[in-house]
């Protein structure tokens, strides 16, 4: 047995219909569409899947399960996005997941032949959470192109594992459960580069993190939550309301940022 003991809470429950075993690591699965999530899923986890929708929505969802090291996991393949600001439901869903769904993990499947696309989503999620994984999918298709990948060199400017693989013929998979291994079970403890804004917004972010603090505690990561509120997202504080019940309290997040 392992140390590891988290138990997974009510939003992963009642909001996303996934009720995992008691001390299974729960990793979110994202990436761009056609990059590989779904080859990376069914690699990992075979046949011990099921198949679905998202409650209440007309988007498939998939989860299925593995064991590692006497550790079980619960993978969840998130819809394809391009980013996770919410703008389509697919990007609701992906970013409503790794904010509120509590996974353990996030693994970030990348296409290797046009990275620079790609990172953007990357980006994104370190601004969430600090549990990231990134899989450099594809290599074989890169290879043929000629394109050489600086894998080492790219985990250092992240500051998170970064993994080559080529899925679909199962190359880079075990580095890739032992990464995930380490990072879901907190082993290994990352810190993700962060993007620093222009000075005015920075100092906009300073202005609200102290009331950001006192509603969403450590539940959410309050600078990213001062970023959605200054780029006017009213439909993130709605998901702030409904998944963390803090309805009576939002009045104040409203005010703080003039929304
Ligand atoms: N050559 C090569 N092809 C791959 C690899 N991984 C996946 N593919 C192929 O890429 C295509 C897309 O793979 P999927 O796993 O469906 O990609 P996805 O990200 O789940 O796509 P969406 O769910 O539609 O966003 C399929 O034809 C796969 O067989 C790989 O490592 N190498
Ligand atoms: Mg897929």
């Amino acid at each position: 047995m392992n140390g590891y003991q988290k138990t997974h809470g009510r939003v992963l429950r009642e909001h996303f219909g996934i009720i995992p075993d008691p001390g299974q690591c729960v990793i979110a699965l994202a990436g761009n569409p056609n990059v590989g999530k779904s080859t990376v899923f069914n690699t990992l986890t075979g046949l011990r899947q099921h198949t679905g929708n998202w409650p209440g929505k007309t988007v498939d969802n998939a989860q299925g399960t593995f064991s590692y090291r006497k550790q079980s996991f619960l993978l969840v393949d998130l819809p394809g996005t391009y980013s996770i600001l919410a703008h389509t439901v697919e990007e609701q869903i992906a970013r409503d997941f790794i904010c509120f769904g509590e996974p353990d993990a996030t693994l970030v499947v990348l296409d290797a032949t046009c990275l620079e696309r790609n990172l953007n989503l990357v980006l994104q999620v370190m601004e969430i959470t600090p549990n990231v994984i990134v899989c450099v999918n594809l290599i074989d298709e890169a290879r043929k192109k000629n394109i050489t990948l600086h894998i080492a060199a790219l985990e250092n400017e992240l500051g998170v594992p970064v993994v080559a693989t080529a899925a679909r013929r199962g190359e880079g998979l075990d580095t890739l459960r032992e990464t995930l291994y380490q990072v879901s079970t907190g082993a290994h403890k990352y810190s993700p580069r962060q993007l620093t804004y222009s000075p005015s917004i920075e100092e906009a972010i300073q202005e609200l993190l102290p009331n950001i603090q006192r509603l969403v505690g450590h539940k959410l990561n309050p600078r990213w939550v001062a970023l959605r509120l200054l780029d006017g997202d009213k439909a993130f504080l709605e998901s702030i309301s409904r998944y963390l019940e803090i309805q009576p309290e939002m009045k104040v997040l409203q005010e703080a940022a003039a929304l």
